[in-house]
């Protein structure tokens, strides 16, 4: 166990404990004064069901691996998921049975299974977020004012690349840059994105929002928005070089929904950036 200075307020409960995030999470729960890591749920297929959740790093946190979600919710009071999105709706189900707030990170997400959080939301306090860094939500902030000052004659596109295990395109960041941008220019993105071009394309049509998505290696995340003018572009970007700041965000997040009953909110909420 790790040595905490004093008991800690939050039980955490960690879902894709064996995900790159669940592993990056585990490290920042374990590492932080007032969390304590209360449950660790994965694949009834993993490998790991059985283990320590602490184990990749050498200790044993007492915590063990499991697939049985109420098992792994028992101990706990809130719920870190970084899954898929068919596993988070199961944990959220869980969740609002048992009355455990939840942090979502998963992305990928239908609009019905958006519309079904959103419901799930009216009985337990949800923190939904395509990225938990304070960084890309600044960075949202600067686009919003962006897209506003050169709401006209600059062709807007977003460009994101990650890893090649990433399995969801465009990212959920990107996606929301696109919502944030377009919400500024008064459009709605569902009528003005554009997700490929191939072929005889035609020329650009001004009022689109563009999305290009490139996969490979090992990168962490790299968002750049480009508003791209007659004599002159400008280009936002945020890259990741660390999926710590993705953990730091989950938790301050969970700072948030501590003494919360109800609700959906995001990171613009938990930053103050609303
Ligand atoms: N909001 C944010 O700040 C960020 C969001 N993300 C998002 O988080 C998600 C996870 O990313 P990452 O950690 O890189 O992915 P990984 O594939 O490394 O981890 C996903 C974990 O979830 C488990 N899992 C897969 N399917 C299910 C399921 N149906 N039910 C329960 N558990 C499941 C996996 O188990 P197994 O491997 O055994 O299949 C694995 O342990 C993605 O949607 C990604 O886009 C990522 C980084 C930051
Ligand atoms: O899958 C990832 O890795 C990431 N996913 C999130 C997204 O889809 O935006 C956040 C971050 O970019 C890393």
């Amino acid at each position: 166990m790790a040595t905490k200075t004093t008991t800690p307020q939050h039980q955490v409960a960690v879902a894709g404990a064996t995900g790159r995030m669940g592993h990056m999470l585990i490290e920042a729960i374990r590492a932080a004064d007032d969390c304590q890591l209360a449950g660790a749920l994965d694949v009834p297929a993993s490998p790991a069901i059985g283990n320590d959740a602490a184990a990749f790093l050498g200790v044993a946190s007492g915590v063990p691996v499991v697939a049985d979600i109420r098992t792994g919710l028992a101990r706990a009071k809130v719920l870190i998921d970084f899954t898929r999105p068919e596993g988070t709706m199961a944990h959220l189900a869980a969740c609002r049975e048992l009355g455990l707030h939840a942090v979502i990170g998963t992305t990928g997400f239908s609009d019905d299974q958006k519309a079904r959080i959103a419901e799930i939301a009216r009985d337990i306090a949800i923190v939904m977020a395509p990225n938990m860094s304070v960084g890309v939500n600044v960075t949202m902030k600067l686009l919003e004012m962006a897209a506003k000052a050169l709401s006209t004659g600059y062709d807007i596109e977003v460009i994101e690349s990650h890893h090649r295990h990433k399995v969801d395109a465009p990212s959920g960041t990107a996606l929301k840059m696109g919502e944030v941008i377009a919400g500024a220019l008064g459009r709605d993105l569902k009528e003005c994105a554009v997700y490929a071009r191939e072929g005889v394309t035609g020329e650009r049509d001004p009022s689109t929002i563009g999305f290009a998505t490139i996969r490979g290696g090992d990168i962490v995340g790299d968002h750049t928005v480009l508003f791209a003018g007659t004599g002159e572009r400008i280009e936002i970007t945020h890259r990741s070089a660390s999926r710590a700041t993705y953990a730091q965000g989950s938790l301050r997040a969970v700072r948030f929904l501590a003494g919360r009953t109800s609700g959906l909110y995001d990171m613009f909420d938990v930053l103050g950036l609303r």
